[in-house]
């Protein structure tokens, strides 16, 4: 691509030598640059990529994007410096991928919990429809009927533009992206225009990394400023009128706001709720009139994962029949409440709950048709968060017996993880074990007929991080194979 025009897309500071008149490529990590390309230096958590520019140099950067003065010979690189290395990443691969955002319906869902859910909903509609359109978040990046890995659920800005690219270029009419606030504090996102924008809900996690809920709330609400205010563009705003952070957002756009709500009045509201073990029912007011809804996903808080996907698709131009009808083909959200089909005489969810207000909406979920016990096993993650931790245990109280564990333990001892959660049981049907294997096995060893058993925390993940490796692990495997052996041929897979 033409430098000189790449970088117009800049706030720039100074420019150190001489421009070549082509870049090859765009780089962020020193390892995958390319003959004739750009490097841009970002600071890290963990290192800072302008110590690794003679690296840069070396695999053949011609230019260096820089925050601060760099150590290269300027007849042979050029140095454009810039405020900040992060948001000048979105800027250029934005320009660099020929703005692919613009090809495409972009819809950004953002919250504390539901993201994956609410994506999963709105991507299996459109499948449904018969729409050719892309997801990406913790699962993964799903396009065309293909599941690649992300390491991140927003990753940076670079592999952010180049999978909406991706998409484009198969010809996808939309997109639909899973927005952490850590994404939007570190400006993954920049360069991604979004059309639909969409709020879940803002409950206590990540406070390690945002410090207080105040800046937290803050960091999501970059999503609803960066909409921008050029009303040429049909731009919609979709908010859940039950979470009072919602009136904080509305603050940030201009644009035409959809809301969605079970306890308050809103456009799109779900009344009537009936929850059972096989699925969920709701009557749906829209702006249409009233639908009756039934569906496969269970508990209340998939009615609002499900009420979000609905006003976000209404406001892309889909009938509310037809958003009905494929709400209801939908079988399960990947490890989020998902049943393992068992013929047991038990039943096993596999969950993703790892904050408090997950882990209250997945225990209530189930309580309407529970015949015995309810038996809840819940990890934590070391070296995160640790003020979640007996706010977590509280509310896992709500179950009749407790496994605490761990979910990908890290560098941190099980000791200590057990026992800041332990703090906060209300009960002393308990057991603390932090070998999640053994967790497992624990809990199937003590449940009996008509019980309920949730596995939370590690929902879609087949593995574990103990130290920094990722060992293989699932919870469902190992919840079958000793649910066999306590149950015999009743335990068989459907
Ligand atoms: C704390 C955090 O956000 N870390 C993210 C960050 O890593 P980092 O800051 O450690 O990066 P670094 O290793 O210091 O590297 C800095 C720069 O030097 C470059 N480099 C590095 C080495 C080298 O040899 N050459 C080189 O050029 C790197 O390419 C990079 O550009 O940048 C990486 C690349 O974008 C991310 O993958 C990584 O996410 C880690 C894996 C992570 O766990 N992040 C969590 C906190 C997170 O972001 N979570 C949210 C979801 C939250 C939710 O549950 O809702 C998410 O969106 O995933
Ligand atoms: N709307 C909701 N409100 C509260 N809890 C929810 C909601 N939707 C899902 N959950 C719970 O949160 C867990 C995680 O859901 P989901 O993966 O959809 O959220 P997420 O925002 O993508 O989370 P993460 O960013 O950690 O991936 C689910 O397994 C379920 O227990």
């Amino acid at each position: 691509m033409e430098a000189k025009r790449l970088i117009s897309v800049l706030p720039i500071k100074q420019v150190i030598g001489e421009l070549p008149l082509e870049v090859t490529d765009l780089a962020v990590d020193s390892r995958s640059v390319s003959a004739g390309g750009m490097f841009v230096c970002i600071e890290g958590h963990t290192v800072d990529g302008h110590d690794y520019v003679q690296k840069a140099v070396d695999s053949g950067a011609r230019v260096i994007v820089a925050s601060k003065p760099v150590d290269v010979d300027p007849d042979k690189v050029a140095v454009i410096l810039v405020e900040d290395t992060s948001r000048a990443i979105g800027l250029l691969a934005a320009c660099h991928y020929n703005y692919p955002s613009k090809e495409m319906t972009l819809i950004g869902v953002t919250g504390t919990n539901g993201k994956t859910t609410v994506s999963g909903i709105i991507q299996s509609i459109l499948q449904a429809a018969g729409e050719s359109s892309a997801m990406t978040g913790t699962i993964g990046f799903e396009l065309n009927g293909t599941l690649y890995e992300t390491e991140n659920t927003t990753g940076d800005a670079l592999t952010t533009q180049s999978m909406i690219a991706q998409a484009a270029n198969e010809g996808c009419s939309t997109m639909t992206l899973e927005v952490s606030s850590h994404g939007l504090i570190e400006g993954r996102l920049a360069g991604a225009e979004f059309d639909i924008a969409i709020f879940t809900n803002l409950t206590h996690d990540h406070l390690d990394f945002h410090g207080t809920m105040e800046n937290y709330g803050n960091a999501k609400a970059l999503l609803f400023s960066q909409l921008g205010q050029d009303f040429s563009k049909r731009k919609f705003v979709v908010v859940n009128a039950d979470d009072a952070w919602s009136e904080k957002l509305l603050d940030k756009t201009s644009y035409p706001v959809l809301t969605y709500g079970i306890l308050n009045d809103a456009a799109f509201r779900g009344t009537n709720i009936n929850l059972t073990a096989e699925g969920t029912s709701f009557t749906l007011s829209s702006p249409e009139g009233d639908y009756d809804v039934e569906m496969n996903l269970i508990g209340e808080f998939n009615v609002s994962n499900a009420l979000a996907a609905t006003a976000a698709l209404y406001a892309k131009g889909m009938m509310i029949d037809d958003i009905v009808k494929h709400l209801g083909e939908i079988t399960a959200i990947k490890g989020r409440m998902e049943k393992v089909e068992t013929n047991l005489p038990l039943t096993i969810y596999i969950d993703y709950a790892h904050s408090p207000d997950a882990i209250e909406k997945a225990i209530t979920s189930v309580l309407p048709y529970k015949k015995n016990k309810l038996i809840f096993v819940i990890g934590t993650g070391g070296n995160r968060d640790r003020v979640k931790r007996p706010i977590m245990a509280e509310k896992a109280s709500i179950a009749d017996y407790v496994v605490l564990t761990t979910d990908d333990p890290r560098n941190e001892a099980y000791e200590t993880i057990l026992a800041e959660l332990a703090v906060g049981m209300k009960h002393d049907n308990y057991a603390c074990i932090g070998d999640r294997v053994e967790a497992v096995r624990h809990a199937i060893s003590v449940a009996e007929p008509d019980d309920i058993v949730i596995f939370a925390g590690k929902g879609h993940e087949d593995y574990q991080i103990i130290g920094s490796v990722k060992y293989p692990h699932s919870d469902a495997e190992i919840a079958l194979s000793e649910a066999l052996k306590k149950f015999g041929t009743g335990a068989l897979e459907k």
